[in-house]
């Protein structure tokens, strides 16, 4: 497991790196050293850095002379090594051949490891190795400032006298980092003070952490003012001028003995109703998180789902859920439950009538063995109390239970209730939270944090909702019965139809039309082969929907998508066209309709490229898939569809889960040569061969990318999410309020895909899709990017471009086609391969700055790389630029949150035709009197590529 901590001082549950000590997130790199070195510099460092020396760091240290460092490394950690141990009284188990002795060696990120200390030599900065340099430390990404200065951090480093001090600097340093992130965050809306004062809360719960952190402001009091702003909006000097609010602990006061500790900042108390009002005063946020989300009762961490909040109970308390297992009874029977949510259960279907508000005890919070009356015995401390106490006079019941409505006089004993009554998958409140502390604390760690407020019990509304629509129905329901009750009389033989058709006129016309289009969906659809019967004697589209409406009722449009598809495939001559076309043969059916002039049909000498194999498909892939047909068939550019060789059946060799084949058209075959023996050449006839084709990112080592802890599961409990419960739709709500659907409708709510897998989202924002993490399967509407190449694609050779892609089947606008896969590299390593490769060859190069434009309206901090496909890549790296392309990029968050890992996705920005090259618009910023011409052929082409 990582050894390292949380912002929040909690371990960290990610396992270790192989051969590491802590998960990738908190094995921080040397970014600093790599990207802004000399190149000679960094040469030598790399190679020194990965040639798996084990005393990489001591390597480094004698070849840096660029040290900044003023003080010497041992005389630092050396001699309060041994007092380290013995203050943290814990007994390190070092490998035989670690030496402590030598006290050369590295704090680590986070620290505390005894038990696998760094044995690297602490070169940065007195503390860390070159790989355990913490972000705080390294050169921000604009290249111009840190975030905590070399000069700070030394300064401040000097005055630890022991390794304790250190590592509470360390969490200070920690602390101001994740702030500085989050206050310049342009997504973050969370005002400056309040952010401001959540840091000094967090840096409070450690008094010498707290001081480290005012220390830190205060040292960086003006460059903070300048950078934050704070001197314009917001007068700080109070919060600066002052020491952090440190718990209000009153140990002094009161009798030790039987003192209540506050779980969250271990302040003492003398009784329950001092701790309810100390957490109302300095844990308001935590008592919201608690009652919200998914808090363990024993340590208050909170969980964004249930099964988390289970693995954490067993993992970390299973002393404590064993006893609670064992002793939570009910009293009028004396069964035993496995947890509270059971034995409220229980209690709620087998003795109600024991369960009343005026047997409720003076307090909530049921010593062992009290209450006799009740039907629960809470044995444990921490165990909820189930009654409901609103009615005793003697004591002010201040908090409500949003789901049931039990009152509380505190705080804490409301969360302890909401955590045993309202967090079952039976109960009311089965939307399962995902406000708690750590999902908060991630937030504001990426960068994500909006603001601090929850989304509204989903659960709560839903439940108010349904019993609103229970209780319209019922009311309908009633009054169509008093109605029917007439009605029959009247009219004996009344229908279904008209039934529902009373509902619509007693205020039920929602529920009216839902159950018509249910009706509407029960009838038989056409399948493949009366679709084709029927198209075999019609002349037009318009005599063809009238004969199936004849035989199968209103179709949805798709229907005639597929046939126009069915059609083109078994060479079906029907004349098709826009909505609206009036037949010159008289042919009619469908009413009302303007007057359109017809599409060409597909002409009698169509030959379609070898590529295209039109007799491969099962009719059930039709039932799978009814969107892929033609319907444009202007856009196919017959000229190419001639007679082309297959020159591989699949260049990515059964990666992809959709072949993807390499053609030659016939015309363009002279100016290939198979056989030439000169290796360029043998690659120009074989693309395939110049590549290795991979279907994932290849991260550089160059980069130090946040891993896949930066991610969420949803907490969708089925195969397949709906947008009310994903928690992605929900974050992604809350970063985007504004956003909105290619047809400019709100997207609140609703998935980037619509019910086809296609794209609705507006061009500009993230994509959040579901990951492996969520309980959903690969059949989630919200999974799309990472299901893979879904469609055919063709790899052709262009008469001017060399290869290009193109559509291997008439692909409708939103489809995902290919994600742009390669190395991804930082912009250094970019610049010195670029050089290497020379301008010449043509550029596998997507540079994410050039598309920033698209996307403008993407969050600070946006990632500065660089994707290479030149050796590594797939189906992508053959796509051509257009200055009016067919395909638009979107970056897709799978493995994490982190902007920096998105996935570049090329989705259909229109229709495309079966044969259309496919192209999107590479951005290359035009240099003035250089660059290569664009050939794209476009009306509006700028004319160059680059
Ligand atoms: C990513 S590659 C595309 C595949 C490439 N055509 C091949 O044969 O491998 C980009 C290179 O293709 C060529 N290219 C792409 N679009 C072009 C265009 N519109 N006009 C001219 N050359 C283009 C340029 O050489 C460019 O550097």
């Amino acid at each position: 497991m990582c050894e390292g901590t949380t912002v929040l001082g909690t371990k960290c549950k990610h396992r270790a790196l192989p051969g590491f000590l802590f998960c990738k997130k908190h094995k921080p790199h040397d970014e600093t050293e790599i990207s802004h070195s000399p190149q000679s510099t960094l040469k030598r460092k790399l190679e020194e850095n990965y040639a798996g020396s084990v005393n990489t760091c001591r390597d480094i240290v004698l070849v840096n002379s660029e040290s900044p460092l003023e003080v010497e490394p041992v005389s630092f950690i050396g001699d309060d090594y041994f007092q380290r141990k013995s203050s943290l009284g814990e007994n390190p188990t070092h490998p035989d051949n670690y030496d402590a002795t030598k006290g050369l060696h590295c704090i680590g990120s986070p620290p505390f490891d005894d038990k696998n200390p760094c044995r690297e030599a602490p070169k940065r900065y007195c503390l860390y190795c070159e790989n355990h340099l913490p972000s705080w430390l390294k050169r921000a990404r604009n290249g111009k400032s840190r975030i905590v200065s070399k000069e700070v951090f030394t300064e401040l480093l000097r005055d630890c006298n022991s390794w304790e001090q250190k590592v509470h600097l360390h969490k200070a340093c920690e602390l101001f980092y994740r702030l500085f992130k989050s206050i310049l965050s342009l997504r973050n809306p969370v005002p400056k003070d309040v952010q401001f004062q959540w840091a000094l809360t967090e840096a409070s719960k450690d008094t010498s952490v707290g001081e480290f952190f005012t220390k830190l402001v205060h040292t960086e009091k003006a460059r903070i003012k300048l950078i934050w702003g704070f001197g314009d909006d917001l007068d700080v000097s109070p919060i600066m001028e002052e020491p952090p609010v440190l718990p209000s602990t009153t140990t002094d006061s009161i009798d030790n003995e039987n003192a209540i500790k506050c779980k969250i900042c271990s302040a003492e108390f003398s009784d329950d109703q001092a701790l309810g009002n100390h957490w109302m005063d300095s844990h308001k946020k935590e008592a919201q998180w608690l009652f919200r989300g998914y808090a363990c009762a024993i340590c208050l961490d909170s969980f964004t789902n249930k099964k988390l909040l289970e693995t954490h109970v067993q993992e970390r308390h299973h002393v404590q859920f064993v006893e609670q297992c064992m002793l939570l009874q009910c009293i009028p029977c004396g069964s035993h439950f496995g947890n509270s949510e059971q034995l409220w259960q229980h209690v709620l279907s087998v003795h109600p009538v024991d369960l009343k508000p005026s047997k409720a005890p003076e307090r909530q919070t049921l010593p062992a063995g009290a209450g006799q009356d009740s039907p629960v015995k809470h044995v444990q401390g921490n165990s909820a109390p189930l009654e409901n106490n609103s009615e005793n006079p003697g004591v002010l019941r201040k908090f409500t239970c949003r789901f049931c409505g039990l009152k509380f006089d505190l705080l804490p004993d409301l969360g302890r209730h909401h955590q045993a009554a309202h967090m079952g998958p039976n109960l009311v409140s089965n939307h399962p939270a995902k406000k708690g502390v750590r999902y908060y604390a991630y937030r504001l760690k990426s960068g994500r944090l909006s603001r601090p407020k929850f989304k509204k019990g989903l659960a709560a509304a839903s439940y108010r909702i349904r019993n609103r629509a229970n209780a319209n129905l019922k009311r309908g329901i009633q009054a169509t019965k008093s109605l029917g009750m007439r009605d029959m009389s009247l009219q004996p033989r009344v229908t279904e139809t008209s039934k529902i058709s009373k509902f619509v006129e007693h205020q039920c016309s929602g529920v009216a039309k839902i159950l018509f289009s249910e009706i509407q969906k029960t009838k038989p659809r056409p399948n493949n082969l009366d679709i084709l019967s029927i198209a075999h004697t019609a002349c037009c589209k318009v005599s063809l929907a009238a004969s199936l409406e004849e035989k199968f009722g209103i179709l949805p449009k798709r229907i005639y998508l597929k046939a126009a598809k069915l059609c083109a495939e078994h060479n079906i001559i029907v004349n098709w066209h826009h909505e609206g076309f009036i037949c010159p043969r008289g042919c009619n059916g469908l009413k009302d309709q303007a007057l359109l002039s017809p599409l060409s049909s597909l002409p009698n000498s169509f030959v379609r490229p070898k590529s295209v194999n039109v007799s491969d498909h099962a009719s059930d892939e039709w039932e799978l898939d009814e969107f892929h047909c033609i319907i444009n068939s202007h856009g196919l550019k017959l000229g190419s569809l001639q007679k082309s060789s297959i020159f591989c059946d699949d260049i990515s060799f059964g990666k992809e889960s959709t072949p993807v084949i390499c053609v030659v058209d016939q015309e363009l075959l002279h100016s290939i040569n198979k056989n030439d023996s000169n290796d360029q050449d043998t690659d120009s006839a074989m693309p395939w061969k110049s590549f290795t084709y991979v279907t994932k990112a290849m991260l550089d080592q160059s980069l130090s990318l946040d891993s896949e802890s930066l991610q969420l599961g949803c907490s969708c409990s089925y195969s397949s999410c709906c947008p009310e419960t994903c928690d992605h739709v929900y974050l992604f709500g809350n970063d985007y309020e504004d956003a909105n659907d290619i047809f400019g409708k709100p997207m609140r709510g609703r998935f980037p895909y619509d019910e086809n897998g296609r794209i609705i989202l507006e061009e500009g924002y993230l994509v959040y899709e579901c990951n492996r993490r969520c309980r959903c399967n690969k059949s989630c509407p919200n999974r799309i990017l990472q299901n893979g190449v879904r469609v055919k694609l063709e790899v052709f050779k262009t008469e001017n471009k060399g290869w290009g892609v193109r559509a291997g089947e008439a692909i409708l606008r939103g489809t995902f086609v290919c994600e742009y896969i390669g190395e991804v590299l930082d912009v250094q390593e970019a610049h010195n391969r670029r050089k290497r490769y020379g301008t010449e060859h043509c550029s596998y190069f997507y540079d994410i700055d050039d598309h920033v434009n698209d996307m403008s309206r993407l969050i600070e901090g946006q990632a500065h790389y660089i994707i290479d496909a030149t050796k590594y890549g797939n189906v992508s790296r053959f796509i051509n630029h257009s200055c009016s392309p067919n395909l638009v990029n979107h970056q897709v968050l799978v493995e994490s949150m982190d902007c920096e890992r998105a996935h570049i996705g090329l989705y259909a920005s229109r229709d495309i035709a079966l044969g259309e090259e496919l192209t999107h618009d590479y951005h290359y910023k035009l240099v003035s009197g250089e660059g290569t011409p664009c050939l794209c052929g476009a009306s509006k082409c700028r004319g160059r590529l680059y």
